[in-house]
């Protein structure tokens, strides 16, 4: 059987209407492809907790968490993610690719000019038709 993850993921808004995006490093799993970053929930953590955390641990700043933009449940070859992708704002700090291998701001309605992971399509479409955001 395939190991589930649950993954959240940050799509943050600058005041330019431009959304923050990553490039996951070609070290990484699904290597070379765009991201809301993010990372996986752990015990005990509630979604806005876990992406907090994980966006202070990866980018080195400090985000809030708000609704949940999208959720999707994917199929890669070696694992299956749900992957939740929730409304974020950069409160303190400016983000740093500590693990990424870049960071861009981009603007909505370019998001799908990227190549992006399979799972984060769905969530990719709905941000550029502003579905809940
Ligand atoms: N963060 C993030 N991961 C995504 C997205 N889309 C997608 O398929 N993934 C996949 C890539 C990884 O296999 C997994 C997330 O793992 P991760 O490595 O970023 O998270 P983590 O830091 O908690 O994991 P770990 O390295 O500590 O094991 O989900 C996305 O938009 N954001």
């Amino acid at each position: 059987m395939k190991k589930k993850v649950k993954v959240v993921a940050a799509v943050i808004e600058n005041e330019k209407s431009e959304i923050l995006c990553a490039l996951r490093a070609h070290n990484m799993a699904i290597p070379n492809m765009w991201e809301f970053p993010g990372g996986k929930v752990e015990e005990g953590e509630n979604l806005q907790e876990a992406l907090e955390r994980e966006i202070a641990e990866e980018l080195e700043c400090e985000i809030k968490a708000y609704d949940i933009i999208n959720e999707n449940i994917h199929e890669y070859d070696s694992f299956i993610i749900e992957l939740i992708s929730l409304k974020a704002e950069l409160v303190e700090g400016t983000p740093v690719a500590t693990e990424h291998a870049k960071l861009i701001w981009m603007p909505r309605e370019n998001l799908d000019s990227l190549i992006w992971a399979p799972a984060d399509i769905p969530a990719v479409k709905d941000v550029m038709n502003q579905i809940k955001v």
